[in-house]
């Protein structure tokens, strides 16, 4: 999985201290991205050590390393709710919660499983902290509203931006066949409201702002893992 900077052991630390509240029987969403790939690795060395569990993957990265890792899979429409999703995150407010997510074009299905579980684990490192909200924000799009969800985002206040492939010519194409506009708002003074503004734009299929999901957040760092829940 891709990585986006920080530090590998303190993701190593978030994702496993994670992984640890998984106990048997649970349905578990599995993120996306290169933290929560080390939840995924401590799950399935769990898994070869008996621990009874199955997965729900949030794309088709976090499913090829789920098989990889022998974790029994369903897909999201085969379980009836989760118990928990663990999941990474782009930049996050521990005081609130509230997050950006999308670095990796997974957030639609981050978002429909993480909506479904009882409980949210979001996994970090201090890289991703912050006091607000000011990332460029994903928003994945039908292929045909592309440019009118740009003009959306304009007349929002944003500054949008085609997500393009590093090794292709052309767009990023999700996992569901659509675009990724990435949207840049300066700092984010009312998250719920701009994520209230962009789910009603004609188009948008799912955007990376995350508010009012996170149950927990564990910050790995050099040392230890924080663990702050709401
Ligand atoms: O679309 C990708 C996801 O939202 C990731 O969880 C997010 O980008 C964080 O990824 P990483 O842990 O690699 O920084």
């Amino acid at each position: 999985m891709k990585s986006t900077g920080g530090s590998s052991d303190a993701k190593r630390r978030a994702g496993e201290a994670a992984a640890e509240g998984v106990t048997d029987g649970m349905v578990v969403g599995l993120g996306t991205g290169s933290t929560a790939a080390h939840a995924i690795r401590a799950l399935g060395a769990a898994v070869d050590d008996g621990l009874d569990i199955v997965g729900v993957p949030t794309s088709f990265a976090s499913r090829e390393l789920a098989i990889e890792q022998g974790i029994p899979l369903a897909d999201l429409d085969e379980v009836d709710g989760l118990d928990i999703a663990i999941d990474g995150a782009d930049q996050i407010v521990l005081e609130s919660g509230n997050c950006i997510k999308g670095g990796g074009a997974a957030h639609a299905r981050e978002k429909l499983v993480a909506a479904a579980a009882e409980e949210f684990h979001v996994v970090v490192d201090p890289t991703k902290v912050a006091e607000q909200l000011d990332h460029t924000v994903a928003v994945e799009v039908l292929p045909a509203a592309r440019t009118g969800v740009e003009a959306a985002v304009e007349k929002l206040g944003g500054e949008p931006s085609l997500r393009r492939a590093a090794n292709k010519d052309g767009p990023v194409v999700t996992d569901n066949g659509n675009l990724v506009v990435d949207a840049d708002f300066g700092g984010v003074d009312d998250p719920a409201e701009l994520a209230a503004s962009l789910s009603a734009v004609p188009g948008v299929v799912e955007h990376g702002l995350f508010v009012s999901y996170a149950s927990a957040v564990y910050v790995g760092s050099e040392d230890g893992v924080s663990e702050t829940t709401y």
